[in-house]
């Protein structure tokens, strides 16, 4: 991709953000995304938004508003999201809803690279895979197809190992989402704030982001970058969070 301080202006062709295994694109890649927001587009099956044109809009939308990067789920969004959208995409597959479901195999990462994603972000937690297959593996896989690699962790732990296979990027995507963690209310900026300290990735906050506020707190306890799903992208848990808000009052 094009060397460049702004994702946004420079690219006129998906291609640009596709391509980013050497050494100097990757750098750009990364430095360009420090201190900025990426988008998550995502909408699950059953969800009244689950269409992509739908994502695509989205997505859309999430540009015009300042986001330098899109994150979106499966192929299909991220092929369209891709032809629709001149920002960087990182991609992933998610494949049920129990266990390992990020893009848990080769198979999957590649799908998702081969459809426009220039990061595949995949499950690097220390859970068996579905298939049997390592992060490693994936990291290869993707490595080997020009893309990098962001490992979705919920622990320090997790995200040191990450590192040692290969990852490019670490996001405490999966925190209070592994069966036994506590899952608080809002993000987990003390995971940001461990793995910022422990390793020489760059950390993206990820997960639960629901305010500004919240997002630069992020970048203070040591985020290069913030991911916000939910808070821009789910009017239905939005509205669900303001109607709560009131039947705790009326009561
Ligand atoms: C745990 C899991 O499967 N997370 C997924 C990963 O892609 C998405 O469902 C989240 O929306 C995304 O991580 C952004 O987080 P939030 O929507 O909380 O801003």
């Amino acid at each position: 991709m094009k060397p460049s301080a702004s994702l946004t202006q420079d690219a006129s062709t998906q291609d640009a953000y596709t391509q980013v295994a050497s050494t100097q694109d990757a750098a750009a890649f990364v430095s360009a995304l420090r201190g900025q927001l990426v988008v998550s587009c995502q909408a699950p099956p059953g969800d009244p938004l689950r269409d992509t044109a739908t994502m695509v809009r989205m997505a859309r939308a999430a540009q015009a508003g300042g986001a330098v990067a899109i994150r979106a789920n499966g192929p299909d969004d991220v092929a369209a999201i891709a032809a629709a959208v001149p920002l960087p995409l990182i991609g992933l597959w998610k494949d049920g809803d129990q266990g390992v479901y990020i893009t848990p195999t080769v198979r999957h990462a590649l799908a998702v690279r081969a459809a426009g994603a220039a990061v595949v972000a995949a499950d690097a937690t220390d859970r068996p895979r579905p298939d049997g297959s390592t992060f490693t593996e994936i990291v290869e896989a993707v490595h080997g197809d020009g893309g990098l690699v962001m490992a979705d962790i919920s622990t320090a732990e997790e995200g040191i190992a990450a590192q040692r296979a290969g990852a490019d990027l670490l996001s405490t995507t999966l925190s209070g989402y592994v069966p036994g963690q506590h899952r608080g209310s809002g993000p987990d900026l003390d995971l940001v704030a461990e793995l910022a300290g422990a390793t020489d990735l760059p950390v993206i906050a990820e997960g639960r982001i629901g305010t500004p506020d919240q997002a630069a707190e992020a970048l203070r306890r040591g985020a290069h970058a913030v991911v916000v799903g939910t808070a821009i992208t789910a009017p239905g848990a939005i509205t669900a969070r303001f109607a709560a808000a009131l039947a705790a009052d009326a009561r």
